[in-house]
């Protein structure tokens, strides 16, 4: 079957001639970070906020499996640890295969990925083994200010030498139906070559590294808490015509192939996210209002990036 997702459209191929990377002086990682193994530890040194507490941290995370936090003072320093995490993970599976297959969302991800183009992790990563996916795409033009293609471009993609062919984004010529199943089908073929790993468990994609951020109110990608898309078992791509966060059309990938990742990274920085975080961290909501992002269970290693203002309510 004949599929258009691939980097086809005019300012895809500008991709072919990125613009030379900003170098900016390497900021050394002064974060102040623990992951949940170690947070006794490493709370008893640190400066967290009084109400952050050992007893908090424990009633948190260690009973569940919710992967592993870190907790930086600035959004900056968060970065900087976003980018040796990505750059990290893409030079080891880079030596095992030939793909390293990246999913992005929209939003603020896109901004706190900034220190992956600058210097060091820009010279020490192939980017020609890099293969880029939308977890959602809002269907709009792809120059369309909406458009979290053309954020990923202007932030991210036009800094890298990354092969235009290797840049999946949606068919914005096609309606919202049409561009789900369009990039459906291209993830499949892509599965079927052998390009994306296949879960065995599940036989979902199962790609290598997404992504994501998270919406104030507990939304990934575009699967909104109390939608219908939400409960998606069979597609891996759906769209929606009636998000209720603008635009109303998107495509996005559901739950069970966001689950089937070998690493999920969720990347979360501001107060505005707090409340959505305490609830996901520690589970405070019944079964009848479980947010989207408390759904997230990768069948690999799930990784947080919080900031201090976002973990505040913790
Ligand atoms: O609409 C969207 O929102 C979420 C969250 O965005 P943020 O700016 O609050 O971080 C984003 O992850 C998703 O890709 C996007 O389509």
């Amino acid at each position: 079957m004949a599929f258009s997702c691939r980097a086809v459209s005019s300012n895809l191929r500008t991709l072919q001639n990125p613009s030379s990377p900003q170098s900016s002086p390497y900021t050394p990682l002064t974060s102040r970070f623990f992951s949940v193994k170690h947070a006794f530890t490493s709370l008893r040194s640190s400066s967290i906020p009084q109400k952050f507490t050992k007893a908090s941290m424990a009633e948190i995370t260690a009973p569940r499996n919710k992967g592993n936090l870190k907790v930086f003072d600035t959004e900056e320093d968060l970065a900087v640890s976003l980018a040796k995490y990505t750059a990290d993970l893409s030079n080891k599976i880079s030596q095992e295969r030939d793909s390293f297959t990246v999913v992005i969302s929209g939003g603020s991800l896109v901004k706190s990925l900034r220190k992956l183009v600058e210097a060091p992790y820009i010279d020490s990563v192939d980017w020609s083994k890099w293969r880029v996916f939308w977890v959602d795409e809002r269907v709009v033009p792809k120059d369309h200010p909406d458009s979290n293609y053309l954020l990923a471009y202007t932030e991210f993609l036009s800094k890298i030498p990354i092969p235009a062919g290797n840049v999946y984004s949606i068919n914005d010529a096609l309606s919202a139906e049409g561009a789900a199943d369009d990039y459906e089908t291209c993830i499949k073929h892509l599965v079927k070559t052998q390009i994306i790993v296949q879960s065995k468990a599940t036989g979902f994609p199962k790609f290598d590294l997404m992504l994501m951020g998270i919406g104030p109110d507990g939304h990934i990608a575009s699967l909104f808490p109390g939608h219908p898309l939400v409960q998606e078992k069979e597609k891996w791509v759906c769209s929606i015509k009636d998000s209720p966060k603008p635009p109303p059309e998107r495509i996005s990938f559901s739950l069970p192939v966001i689950n089937a990742s070998t690493n999920i990274a969720l990347v979360v920085a501001g107060a505005g996210k707090a409340t959505a975080l305490r609830t996901t961290l520690s589970d405070e909501s019944n079964t009848d209002d479980v947010l989207p992002v408390q759904l997230v269970a990768p069948e690999g290693e799930l990784s947080w990036f919080l900031d201090k203002e976002a973990a505040s309510k913790l």
